[in-house]
């Protein structure tokens, strides 16, 4: 997989910081113990009443043996989209941390096809990162997570939303039924701009929705979309800055055709070998 398309200029300041990744975390490590986080430290632990296949992330253990919130309505939706390396992640992670800070259960889910740093964690392109649960799909989660200790549960965090088809009908039910806070990153559009599995579907249950915005790879202004920078053409290609990067509107136009272009050259040059065969 070689990439097409390549920025003018050095990504310096938004370089990745892998050395603070350990894509070796075990759930042991992650759990029951205190992590620093960007100076933040969170505390993963299991809750006593319940026992849940996956951490739990909560600031206090006491507000888990609170009224379970499954009986009220008062659920919420917040929705965070944006091109890739907008800040999605780092903007749900914080929304977590300031859960717990106010002493609510929270669970992080992410879908088991983002592969790139291990199924226990969500990270963040610079290396941030959280203990949670990598799904197939949404529903399964009630079921794998144990049913009291979802009661349990204030606050659903959600990353990858695009990759989850049953995400309408799992939002709607938390925070209808289930009186959950759910709060949901994910793109909204894919690298050809069109509408990316259910985000934009979840937008008329949402309280809130947030775009973000990244730095456009050629210029430094708002990156609005993802340009793919390689010849693959499926919607789903798993990948970071090797295959995809963020555009402004200009760029992603002009970077569209350079791609299309090599793309037909390589296309072209793959039949006349086929041909010589
Ligand atoms: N082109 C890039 N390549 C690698 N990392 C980047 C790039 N642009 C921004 N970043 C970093 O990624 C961070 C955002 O990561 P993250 O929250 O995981 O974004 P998202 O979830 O929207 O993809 C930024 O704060 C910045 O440090
Ligand atoms: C644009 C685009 C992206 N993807 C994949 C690539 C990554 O694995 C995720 C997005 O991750 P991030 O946290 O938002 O950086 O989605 C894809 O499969 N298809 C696409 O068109
Ligand atoms: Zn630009």
């Amino acid at each position: 997989m070689k990439a097409l398309i390549a920025p003018p200029f050095s990504l310096t300041p938004m370089s990745l910081n892998l050395s603070k990744i350990s894509p070796l975390a075990s759930k042991s490590n992650l759990c029951n113990s205190t992590k620093n986080v960007q100076n933040l430290k969170f505390f993963c632990t299991k809750p006593i009443m319940a026992s849940p296949r996956f951490p739990v992330v909560s600031l206090q253990n006491r507000y888990l043996h609170t009224e379970p919130s499954s009986s009220s309505s008062s659920g919420e939706i917040h929705v965070i989209v944006g091109p890739m390396f907008a800040g999605k992640t780092t903007t749900l992670l914080r929304s977590i941390q300031a859960e717990t800070e106010k002493g609510r259960s929270v669970a992080m889910i992410k879908s088991n096809k983002d592969t790139r740093y291990g199924l226990d964690s969500v990270v963040t392109h610079d290396g941030v990162k959280l203990p949670c649960c990598a799904l197939a799909s949404l529903s399964s989660f009630r079921q794998k997570f144990g049913p009291d200790a979802y009661d349990q549960l204030d606050v659903i965090g959600i990353d990858e939303a695009q990759f989850f088809e049953d995400l309408y009908d799992f939002c709607r039910e938390a925070a209808d039924h289930d009186g959950k806070t759910v709060i949901v990153a994910g793109l909204d559009g894919d690298y050809l701009r069109r509408s990316f599995g259910s985000v934009l579907d979840i937008i008329p249950l949402a309280d809130s929705v947030t775009k973000l915005t990244a730095r456009c790879e050629f210029c430094g202004k708002h990156a609005y979309f993802t340009l793919r920078k390689t010849e693959e053409t499926q919607t789903e290609l798993i990948g970071g800055s090797d295959i995809y990067m963020p555009v402004c509107r200009q760029h992603y136009v002009s970077g569209q055709v350079v791609v299309e272009a090599a793309r037909i050259v390589l296309e072209s040059q793959k039949a006349q070998c086929g041909s010589y065969l």
